[in-house]
């Protein structure tokens, strides 16, 4: 049945004809590409000629690919029911070339197979060349695409390239990709992916700020006591743990997706909605975030690694037993972060940032916690206000504030106001669904520019270069509890991490 709340919402923009190479036939690809690409085929969001060319060192031909395809689609819980004719015509512009990444003959036979594809398939010479690879060959591949003159546009037709994260280990070396990468192709070209911007609920973000006139006059150091971002994760290693050795909490999910629902939150409006414009603000306020020196640095951060412990009952190991992890690890897997914004409207107000693995629950929360009223004329307390914006799950949002309880007398007591996203209808589409999607119609804004990118860096650079001092006693915290105790101490006396 049609819902007028979604048929209102939706744009309908079908991209050019393209084809999308996908270097990298590894767990992302397999888990969350290729079902989004499926149920982007079976919204009917895609050119019907949109083909994908798989490039990975397996002994593949194109048959092979599709039995992979057809098995990723068919086992991810993200696609929904299986549509056999979707699955058809889906798997009719799947092809493979196989080979190594740092070999020019894997980039020839690349070239050939799109010369070949773009005839069969009329896609018009448009490609996306997608990087989910690790990221020590990001460099090498766009530099052997350039090499073959496959980033080269046309008047007529299009080459662009999506680059995985984590985009880089540190500053240095996200500074030497993004030069490494410009030597072929232009900024206009790039699209660094997030896929947290990708979420409905934290493009919301924006809307809820920007498209109402009721948050925005409070949104600032004189009714904001403290904002919380959290994203917990229930989830331990799940096989990455050789990965998670290098990059650690900050590296995975802080200097990116964090950061990202920081900017959103924290930033000015606008001029416009367009790429630049906005992205224009978050480097803005990322630049306003006072630097935290390097002696100081326990004062805004905790770090922590989950040891064993029990989660929906379970036992379950702790990080230093995980595949692939060190018996004497020292890798982080928590981090609370405490941030000032040097500006007029955030001086004073602190950002407490927290994300880990094998916390009680997965949940993305930013809660804005509002200061308490300037008098106390009843007979208990007011508690303070807290506008709870729900990324997921159970996206939505909700107010909390204070009521009088029915009675004699004026006691206060906390109530919730609820907004749900099902008002919607289901939420369609996945993360990676849009932002391959905006990838193809060429739409930037979802993506973070390479300043963005490198400031986050610099702000979690200087975090990792006091952490290499020797690591608190690791484990600090047993999996499924909320973390080591000193976060607590972090948030201050007189506020307490949400309960979720
Ligand atoms: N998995 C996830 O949930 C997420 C992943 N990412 C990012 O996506 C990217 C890919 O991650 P993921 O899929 O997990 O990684 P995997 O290791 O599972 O897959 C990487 C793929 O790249 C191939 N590969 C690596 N080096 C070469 C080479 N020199 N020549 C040819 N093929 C090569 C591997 O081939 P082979 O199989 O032969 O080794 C493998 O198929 C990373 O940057 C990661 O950080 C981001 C968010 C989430
Ligand atoms: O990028 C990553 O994100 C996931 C969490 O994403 P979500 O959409 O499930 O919240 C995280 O598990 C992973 O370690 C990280 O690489």
């Amino acid at each position: 049945m049609s819902n007028p709340f979604r048929e209102g919402m939706r744009r309908r923009r079908t991209p050019d004809a393209c084809v999308l190479v996908i270097f990298g036939v590894g767990d992302l690809t397999q888990r969350k590409l290729l079902p989004a690409l499926y149920r982007l085929a079976m919204e009917g969001e895609l050119n019907p000629n949109f083909s994908i060319v798989g490039v990975g060192r397996r002994d593949w031909s194109d048959e092979g690919f599709r039995d992979f395809a057809e098995d990723s689609v068919k086992t991810s819980k993200e696609t929904g029911e299986f549509d056999q004719q979707t699955w058809d015509g889906f798997q009719e512009g799947l092809f493979f070339v196989g080979g190594p990444f740092d070999q020019s003959e894997t980039f020839r036979k690349l070239k050939e197979k799109l010369e070949e594809v773009s005839r069969q398939r009329d896609t018009g010479g448009n490609v996306v060349f997608y990087l989910a690879t690790p990221p020590s060959v990001f460099a090498p591949i766009a530099e052997l695409l350039g090499e073959q003159g496959l980033q080269e546009e046309g008047s007529n037709f299009w080459r662009r390239l999506v680059i995985e994260k984590p985009f880089g280990v540190d500053l240095e070396s996200a500074r030497e990709l993004n030069a490494h990468i410009h030597k072929t192709w232009e900024e206009h070209q790039i699209y660094r992916i997030d896929h947290y911007l990708g979420k409905e609920t934290v493009q919301n973000l924006m809307a809820m700020r920007f498209g109402n006139v009721i948050f925005e006059p409070l949104w600032n150091r004189q009714y904001i006591e403290h904002i919380q971002i959290t994203a917990s994760e229930d989830l331990g290693m799940e096989g990455r743990g050789a990965y998670y050795e290098e990059a650690g909490i900050m590296r995975d999910m802080l200097q990116n997706h964090i950061l990202q629902m920081f900017s959103l939150v924290a930033m000015e409006p606008p001029a416009n909605f367009d790429a630049n414009a906005i992205r224009d603000e978050k480097v803005k306020v990322l630049k306003s975030i006072t630097p935290i020196p390097k002696e100081r640095v326990g004062e805004f951060a905790v770090r922590g690694q989950y040891g064993k412990g029990t989660l929906y009952g379970e036992s379950v190991a702790g990080y230093r037993e995980e595949k692939g992890v060190a018996p004497d690890s020292v890798t982080p897997t928590y981090v609370a972060l405490k941030l000032e914004v040097n500006n007029w409207r955030w001086q004073g107000v602190p950002f407490f940032l927290r994300t880990a693995k094998r916390l009680p629950k997965k949940v993305t929360e930013i809660a804005v916690v509002f200061k308490n009223p300037p008098s106390d004329i009843f007979p208990n307390k007011a508690e303070r206000n807290v506008l709870a914006i729900r990324i997921q799950p159970d996206e939505g949002m909700s107010l909390k504030f204070n009521s009088k309880v029915p009675g004699q007398d004026n006691y206060l007591r906390e109530v919730v106001m609820d907004f749900k996203y099902d008002a919607f209808g289901q939420l369609t589409g996945t993360p990676y669904g849009r932002l391959l999607l905006d990838s193809m119609l060429g739409d930037a804004t979802l993506f973070p520019r390479e300043d963005e990118v490198e400031l986050a860096w610099q702000l979690v650079d200087g975090i990792l270069e006091a952490w290499k001092a020797p690591a608190p006693e690791f484990p600090n915290y047993k999996a499924g509890t909320w973390g080591p105790d000193a976060a607590d101490e972090l948030i201050g006396p007189n506020r307490r991490w949400r309960r979720l």
